[in-house]
């Protein structure tokens, strides 16, 4: 996604843009301008139609897109109030407001302010069930993948012998018992109540953004939200599917095409890349959409071949330099990779020779050890009844007390009873400080706090709370009334860094107060009131994580380096994708169906570069199953389109090269003395001339690639290369080939 200049409209972005149909599918090829079309639908609606912002819901993957959208209806001065797109965001943002403002979450055993959890917490609240119940779980650390596997599938994972079921069903239970809900409940729960109460909510238009990605669950939301008379309109790419292993439904185009009549409008011209770039990239395209270009040839796509990583990130750094001398800005470039650890020592290198740079991972408050405790303690005070963060704040062993779960429990269990003494004795509801001290709700001294327990902090925290302050003090002074330096202790090495990392989101949690509340900063509010809008904060951030840089450091011109799943949705001027070895691009892939994924994934990398591309593999790659030497991928680019410049993969530089060179062409001749034999078997063999057998190349027709040859065929797999379209591989069985 880009900034939208003034762009005018190609007749196939219009005719999207305009229809009215019940159900219009898009099928929007990359670098189409799906983003583009996505908005301009919404304004048209808005502006030409006169539907209101709270009749639409637009439903994204991402909290940028949603971000996105809703920034750029904001700068075309459409809409002022954020209540007006309560239904913009994610698909679990968009339940989660439905939840809190339209749908009887009673009507499921919850409760009106309920939580948010995050997976990590609903994990953690299933190992302090095993503990509390003595259950019999097998490999442990794999629960985290079998809870992700039955919310995938909607079916329980009973593979191994052991007590899974007895915990599902406790895990439910306690979830209700402290109003606790995770993301896949969020979607489930607002699914479920939209059934039972039809008439909550009538959506006159469902926008679908990315809707390739949609898995079973956010189809059936889906499916709740658009009544008869609701409009869908849905945007997708089906080349562009790279999260199939969290669930994407196979075949989304087909499916909603079938079950909603929906007509099928496409995208087919590419703004974004150089002929050749795009001309390149075709060769990874999977589903016979047409993809046309609109842009002049530009350069070859350069392909390289580094020693080792170290090598190529000596390479890059130089090369970067040299581009950004010749006026190339740092951030219209970005180096891909396939693994989050191949960053390390690219931003070692960079960082070494003072070239900006950032890593691409979503730096959230969870990601900081302090912060990440400093989250539970905020959720364990505010929501008295969650115990599974009180646990966590508690054990912690770097700031907590270091407590086993026993140990805490016990504690609990007595903090509970002198509790209730206290209350019995002082008449005051509010537990713990001397009754004089909360009947007034004055600071308590700070000598008392620290005398406390950090049990006793997490539980007074609310009730210590001034009646009525600004917003800003009312924060700021968390860290007095949690005692925070008796946790992150003074006299640690980190001390100024973990206390400036929590000041920073006490910052950013002001900020997002007076969003809520609608209040300045320096303006009064009620204890209750800021509760509220804390709590509120704190399910936002279990769902999307706060982001704790600053807006304005992420967006200094810096290289950016990136996994190719996240480089989706971006554009940069010039692209290093490095790491085109086989077992790393593609991964080692464990059948047709991942390697087509991975495919996919190289193509969505490709298509991210206007107007340079640059591919390279490591002849001594870092990793176990990596195999050194270029990968098939680049096979499949024909020589016109790419240049070396070393050389063509052939003309090897060193002994390790060589080496595994020689082997794989003695596999090579091997392979084809045995294909030979066969063939002379079988009867295939035309004898030449120079008293050498050869097979024959077989000529085929396809029905989208016209007329080829074969280059190679086993028992699974055919591929041909095609004039036009290069090298295709096909599985046997379903390769529709007529030979000729
Ligand atoms: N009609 C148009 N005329 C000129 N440029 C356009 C037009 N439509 C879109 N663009 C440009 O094409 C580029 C790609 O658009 P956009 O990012 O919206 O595409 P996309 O389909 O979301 O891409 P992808 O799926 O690959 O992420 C952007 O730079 C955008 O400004």
């Amino acid at each position: 996604m880009t900034k939208m200049e003034t762009i005018q409209l190609n007749q196939y972005q219009w005719e999207a843009v305009q229809d009215e149909s019940n159900a219009c599918l898009v099928n929007a090829n990359v670098g189409s301008g799906k983003t583009t079309v996505l908005i301009e639908k919404i304004r048209f609606l808005h502006t030409e139609k006169k539907i209101a912002f709270q009749d639409m819901f637009v439903l994204t993957f991402t909290n940028k897109a949603a971000g996105e959208i809703q920034e750029r209806l904001r700068e075309q001065q459409l809409v002022s109030d954020r209540e007006e797109m309560l239904f913009f965001g994610t698909f679990h943002a968009v339940a989660l407001n439905l939840l809190q403002k339209y749908l009887p979450v009673e009507d499921l055993g919850y409760r009106e302010g309920f939580q948010v959890m995050t997976p990590e917490e609903e994990l953690e609240m299933a190992l302090q069930l095993i503990t509390e119940h003595g259950l019999k779980i097998k490999y442990k650390n794999r629960m985290k993948k079998r809870l992700d596997q039955e919310r995938a599938s909607g079916e329980m994972c009973v593979r191994y012998q052991d007590d899974w079921k007895e915990l599902m069903t406790l895990l439910e239970a306690e979830k209700h018992r402290q109003n606790q809900m995770t993301y896949a409940d969020l979607l489930k729960n607002a699914t479920e109540l939209l059934e039972r109460h039809p008439e909550a909510i009538r959506a006159k238009w469902v926008i679908i953004d990315e809707v390739q990605d949609c898995d079973h669950s956010q189809m059936l939301f889906l499916e709740q939200l658009k009544k008869p008379e609701t409009h869908l309109f849905a945007v997708g790419d089906p080349n562009q599917v790279i999260y199939s292993w969290r669930g994407s439904v196979f075949q989304i185009f087909p499916l909603l095409r079938m079950k909603y009549q929906a007509r099928e409008v496409s995208l087919p011209v590419n703004y974004r890349s150089t002929g050749t770039i795009l001309e390149a990239a075709k060769r990874f395209l999977q589903n016979g959409s047409h993809l046309e270009g609109c842009r002049e040839a530009g350069q070859k796509i350069v392909i390289k071949n580094h020693y080792d990583p170290f090598q190529e990130a000596d390479y890059l750094s130089g090369r970067i330099r040299e581009l950004h001398k010749h006026g190339i800005p740092y951030g219209e470039i970005a180096v891909f990779y396939r693994m989050q650890n191949q960053s390390e020592i690219l931003e070692k290198a960079f960082t070494r020779e003072g070239i900006p740079c950032e890593v691409s991972v979503k730096k959230s408050m969870q990601d900081i050890p302090v912060l990440a405790w400093f989250f539970h303690v905020l959720k364990s005070a505010l929501y008295p009844e969650n115990k599974t963060d009180l646990l966590l704040a508690l054990c912690d062993k770097q700031y907590g007390e270091g407590w086993t779960q026993k140990r805490a429990e016990k504690e609990l269990a007595k903090a509970g009873k002198t509790e209730n003494n206290q209350t019995a004795e002082s008449g005051h509801p509010n537990k713990g400080f001397s009754g004089n001290q909360m009947v007034e709700k004055q600071m308590p001294e700070k000598r008392n706090l620290e005398k406390m327990s950090l049990l006793l902090r997490i539980q007074y925290m609310p009730e210590v709370l001034p009646e009525r302050a600004s917003v800003k003090e009312m924060s700021g002074m968390l860290p007095d009334l949690l005692a925070l330096q008796m946790q992150i202790l003074p006299t640690s090495a980190a001390y100024e860094e973990e206390m400036g990392q929590v000041q920073k989101v006490l910052e950013i949690l002001c900020r997002e107060i007076c969003r809520i509340s609608e209040k300045k900063s320096d303006e009064g509010i009620s204890r209750q009131e800021w509760i509220t809008a804390a709590k509120n904060c704190l399910n936002d951030i279990a769902l999307a994580g706060m982001r704790i840089e600053d807006e304005k450091d992420s967006q200094t011109d810096t290289v950016k380096f990136m996994t190719l799943h996240a480089s989706k949705g971006l554009e940069f001027s010039h692209v290093f994708l490095i790491g085109v070895n086989n077992g790393l691009i593609p991964l080692l892939s464990g059948g047709m169906e991942s390697e087509e994924e991975e495919r996919r994934l190289f193509f969505v990398g490709m298509t991210r570069a206007k107007e340079y591309l640059e591919l390279s593999w490591y002849t001594s790659p870092d990793g176990p199953r990596v195999m050194p030497g270029p990968g098939r991928f680049l096979r499949f680019l024909p020589d016109r389109l790419v240049e070396y410049p070393e050389g063509k993969p052939m003309g090897t530089r060193n002994r390790e090269d060589a080496q595994s060179h020689l082997q794989s062409i003695r596999k090579q001749v091997e392979k084809n003395r045995i294909e030979n034999a066969d063939a002379e078997k079988t009867g295939t063999v035309a004898p030449q001339s120079d008293g050498q057998n050869t097979v024959q190349a077989k000529r085929v027709r396809h029905v989208r690639y016209g007329i080829g040859e074969i280059v190679e065929e086993n028992d699974m797999q055919i591929i041909v290369e095609f004039k036009d379209y290069g090298r295709k591989e096909f599985i046997r069985q379903f390769a529709m080939l007529e030979e000729i």
